[in-house]
């Protein structure tokens, strides 16, 4: 958001927040990704899709500074994750797949340890902690340790953590994974809300439908590279099928799914 000085009122910046050109990474000898071309503007709610194995979070680790030995630019906010700065990674939440969460920690302790390390007082992390434990009906639980939370119970506090600190966007690895249907409806309103207001969110995920709803931009990467980029509806032109998970299915080259279904039960069935 910039100030416009002379009419008094707020506007947003709409230059790109994340730009990538010819992002190119190995692992051993293959390319995992093949020359990645992307600027991703405020408020935007991307959808990125694709199959396993896809280079997905690959990309976003590399954005995040956690890969390193790629080719090709990164600008996040302008900043390079290569020089080493860390002053965007503040203006950064993520939602990682697999989290290292501190399960002997309770709720508040792990939650005002994060606020802390993003910059907030232990003050400003623990009220704030709080109250959002309580929008997610986990009041009684705030100083309760991690360890005996249920599957969806951590990624509340996960999605909690990534927010703390207000920021500019959020990277998101499955971030419904576990949540009950009441709680899937709080989270996509809240995502809305947050792109509303200008902040950019990178949603990764493979369940077709909430992406088709959530999503007003979708990147489709196969094999390192991106082969779709644009609205359900620009997809939907191009491709004449009528759902994402059909889309996702030509344009992946998939039409096999009974035959392997079919094998695979009659491998099971060999006793
Ligand atoms: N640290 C690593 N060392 C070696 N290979 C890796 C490493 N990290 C990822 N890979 C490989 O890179 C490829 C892309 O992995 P990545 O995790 O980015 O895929 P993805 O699209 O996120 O997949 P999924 O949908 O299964 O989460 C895979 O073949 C994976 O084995």
């Amino acid at each position: 958001m910039i100030y416009n000085g002379e009419g008094g009122n707020m506007t947003i910046d709409n230059s790109p927040v994340i730009t990538l050109r010819d992002l190119r990474k190995k692992f051993a000898d293959s390319y995992v990704l093949n020359g990645i071309d992307l600027d991703v503007h405020p408020g935007q709610i991307i959808g990125y899709i694709g199959p396993n194995g896809a280079g997905k979070s690959t990309t976003v680790k590399i954005m995040l500074g956690l890969v390193e030995g790629y080719t090709g630019e990164v600008r996040i906010f302008g900043a390079s994750p290569s020089d080493g700065g860390v002053e965007y990674k503040k203006r950064i939440g993520y939602v990682p797949e697999v989290a290292e969460m501190y399960d002997t920690l309770t709720a508040r302790e792990y939650l005002t340890f994060i606020g802390e390390l993003y910059g907030l007082s232990f003050m400003e992390a623990e009220s704030k902690a709080k109250r959002l434990m309580e929008m997610f009906g986990l009041r009684g639980v705030f100083n309760v340790r991690i360890a005996t939370f249920s599957k969806g119970m951590k990624q509340k506090v996960l999605i909690i953590s990534s927010l703390l600190h207000n920021p500019d966007i959020l990277f998101l690895d499955e971030p419904l994974s576990g949540l009950d249907a009441n709680s899937v409806m709080v989270v996509k309103e809240i995502l809305a809300l947050l792109a509303a207001q200008g902040k950019t969110v990178f949603y990764s995920s493979h369940i077709m439908d909430v992406v088709e709803k959530i999503s007003d931009r979708i990147i489709l990467l196969d094999g390192g590279r991106i082969v779709a980029d644009g609205s359900f509806e620009q997809l939907k032109g191009q491709s004449q099928e009528g759902s994402l998970e059909q889309i996702f299915n030509q344009l992946t080259g998939f039409n096999e799914h009974r035959e392997i279904a079919e094998q695979f039960v009659a491998i099971v069935q060999e006793v």
